[in-house]
């Protein structure tokens, strides 16, 4: 049975199960649960905290997890990322009141608030820059107000909790992080159950990111038509009943649909139809 943690709360958790019920695996009814089996998939959950997930990975009790890029690389536990998820994206940044420093080295001397003690005592030292860190469970923004810090270091997704601060960004990103699933480090890479669980994974993605596009189209305009429709690996092209015109079927990224849509009409393809993919596997 694989074994498989999932976050329990936080950004991550409903994304992380609405990924895994779209990719056909049971999940948990309520919050409450911290174990679900499901026999038929041979695969068993473990919802625990995120920040805990590459911990529980790394010691080899769990053959993988989903958790954020961000707080694996502050565990510092011996895992590592086997495929992005695509969603909890954020940047990993510092922020200060306007005029307190144009840069990391400015920090120096300085105390820095964050709830990523890892990441920040790591990237402080790689640059030389010697600060203290004080650490925070959450609501990193406030700190600068009460005096307990003069920078932050934080995720930062749109911006508003640093605005709503009356902060601003120092510096470049420390990282830029999403959601992963992680495996212990040099675990084997050949593991059945892991790859099937990373290939249904991998349908959502395409799933959620393609859709299929069908036109019809006369011959002479074929080539410049699957030009703009290329699919991922080529198109089928069917003859159709009416001489000199051929019926093409292709995937195209769903954001791209509409200006393809577009062009293969200015071309002179017509019944252009875009249709959702619900399931894959390439
Ligand atoms: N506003 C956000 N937008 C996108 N991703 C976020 C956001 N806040 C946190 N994350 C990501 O979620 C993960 C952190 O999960 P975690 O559950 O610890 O934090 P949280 O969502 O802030 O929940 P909590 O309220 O418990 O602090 C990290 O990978 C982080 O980058
Ligand atoms: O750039 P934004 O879109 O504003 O998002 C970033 C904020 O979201 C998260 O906070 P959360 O609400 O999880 O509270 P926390 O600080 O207690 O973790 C994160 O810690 C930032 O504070
Ligand atoms: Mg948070």
């Amino acid at each position: 049975m694989l074994r498989i943690a999932v976050p329990n709360k936080g950004s991550l958790s409903g994304p992380a199960s609405a990924m895994l019920h779209e990719a056909g695996y049971q999940q948990r009814k309520e919050s409450k649960e911290l174990v679900l089996v499901d026999p038929e998939n041979e695969v068993e959950f473990f919802y625990l905290r995120p920040r805990d997930i590459a911990i529980y990975v790394s010691s080899g009790k769990l053959d993988i997890g989903i958790t954020g890029r961000d707080l694996l690389l502050d565990s510092g536990a011996n895992a590592e990322e086997i495929l992005q998820l695509g969603f909890a994206r954020s940047t990993f940044r510092y922020a200060a009141k306007p005029g307190t420093a144009d840069g990391p080295a400015d920090f120096r001397g300085m105390t820095i608030a964050t709830s990523y003690e890892g990441v920040v005592a790591k990237h402080l030292a790689d640059q030389g820059i010697e600060a203290s860190v004080v650490h925070l469970d959450g609501a990193v923004e406030t700190a600068i107000e009460l005096g307990v810090a003069q920078v932050i270091a934080d995720v930062v997704e749109t911006g508003t909790s640093l605005r709503n601060a009356g902060l601003e960004i120092v510096g470049e990103p420390i990282l830029t992080s999403e959601a992963v699933v992680i495996r212990r480090t040099g675990a084997d890479a050949e593991n059945h159950q892991v790859q099937q669980f990373l290939r249904r994974l991998q349908g959502v993605l395409v799933a959620r990111s393609y859709v299929m596009m069908d036109y019809d189209c006369r011959v002479e305009h074929l080539e410049k038509a699957v030009a703009l429709t290329p699919g991922l690996e080529s198109p089928t092209i069917s003859p159709l009943h009416h001489e000199g015109w051929v019926a093409v079927r292709s995937m195209v990224e769903a954001k791209e649909a509409q200006r393809i849509m577009d062009d293969l009409y200015a071309l002179g393809a017509r019944a252009i139809l875009t249709t959702a993919i619900h399931a894959c596997r390439l």
